[in-house]
């Protein structure tokens, strides 16, 4: 069956009540036909749900333990430590986002977290890191606590684990989508992957004051690590239907985002979720979101378009893209 037809398949399907859990122990297999078969359950995953957990994704359960015990650690800080590195003051989003600095979602009036954001950073600096730096607006200098010796290195040690799962995964993407695996290899060189540790305050207030609002995330995809044994994360299904997407042990989420969706003409799904935190305790969180490098045109892909399914979406350049819905979602 041709992609379209497969895309049009799950989209008359019923709508899904789990999201599959897919294991990445042939991720690096010689063998295409192993990487072949790896591809076939993550095509399935993106056209039907735009959800799934990886388990074997080969990070360190130390390196997650770190970078774990540095966000508790930052977070309680006193707020006016926190404050100094107020992400409104930087033009690049980077720094720290207070209680209801960001709405995710627009009827709401703002989201019931606080997050800490950061981008590419090499952990002990080379030659061509300030060109890479300094590519786009998302990227450029970080901006770290000077009091906490360990922190930098311990979310640093997390990012790049998790930017060389998501390196990994777009051959799999690819053979998703019928292309060659080096399809996306020259459109994600200069890394453009943000990241967050992030903390949902229990709650919800009021219904409109939840964890994370309803919204989509704007990259290619997220890998989102979650605190073992609270509930928070819910996805949407096509039957307007809240499906928890609990923490699993050993297992990281992936979820696609907006550039692919644009970009695969939405044969892959970029789904709503959001995350609400009722558990009594504070819940932390560490997404990563991999977007491609800045000046990428996310023209459809000609796997993805028919002429019975033409292209749905104007042509942006992928950056710019990610900018305006920072923007939206900050408000600045
Ligand atoms: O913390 C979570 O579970 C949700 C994270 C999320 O949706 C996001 O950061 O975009
Ligand atoms: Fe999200």
């Amino acid at each position: 069956m041709s992609l379209v037809d497969a895309a049009y398949a799950a989209e008359s399907a019923e709508a899904f009540k789990d999201i599959p859990i897919i294991d990445l122990q042939d991720i690096d297999n010689p063998h295409a036909e192993a990487r072949e078969a790896l591809g076939r359950a993550v095509k399935d995953a993106c056209i039907h749900v735009g959800f799934l957990y990886v388990k074997n994704h080969g990070i360190p359960e130390e390196t997650i333990e770190r970078a774990y015990s540095a966000s508790k650690e930052f977070f309680s800080l006193p707020v006016e430590r926190k404050m100094e590195l107020d992400i409104r003051k930087t033009s690049n989003f980077k720094g720290y986002n207070a209680l209801l600095t960001s709405n995710n979602d627009p009827l709401n009036r703002g989201d019931l977290h606080e997050g800490f954001e950061f981008g590419w950073e090499e952990l002990q600096a080379r030659d061509n890191d300030e060109k890479r730096a300094n590519d786009g607006v998302m990227a450029g200098a970080n901006v770290w606590p000077s009091d906490l010796p360990d922190f930098r290195e311990s979310v640093l040690g997390y990012y790049h684990a998790a930017v060389n799962l998501g390196r990994k995964m777009f051959p799999l993407f690819a053979l998703a989508l019928d292309l060659p695996e080096n399809f996306f290899d020259d459109k994600v060189c200069v890394s453009s992957v943000s990241s967050e540790i992030r903390r949902l305050t229990t709650g919800p207030v009021d219904d409109r004051v939840i964890g994370i609002g309803a919204h989509t995330d704007f990259e290619c995809f997220t890998i989102l690590w979650q605190e073992p044994g609270i509930q928070a994360l819910q996805v949407l299904n096509k039957q307007k239907e809240w499906i928890d997407a609990p923490p699993i042990p050993g297992t990281l989420v992936i979820n696609l985002g907006d550039q692919f969706a644009r970009w695969t003409n939405d044969v892959f799904k970029s789904t709503v979720h959001r995350a609400i935190n009722r558990s009594g305790v504070r819940r932390y969180s560490i997404p990563l979101f991999f977007g491609t490098d800045y000046d990428v045109k996310l023209e459809p892909i000609p796997s993805c378009v028919s002429p019975e399914r033409p292209p749905k979406y104007e042509v942006v350049t992928a950056g710019e893209y990610v900018k305006e819905r920072l923007k939206a979602a900050y408000g600045h």
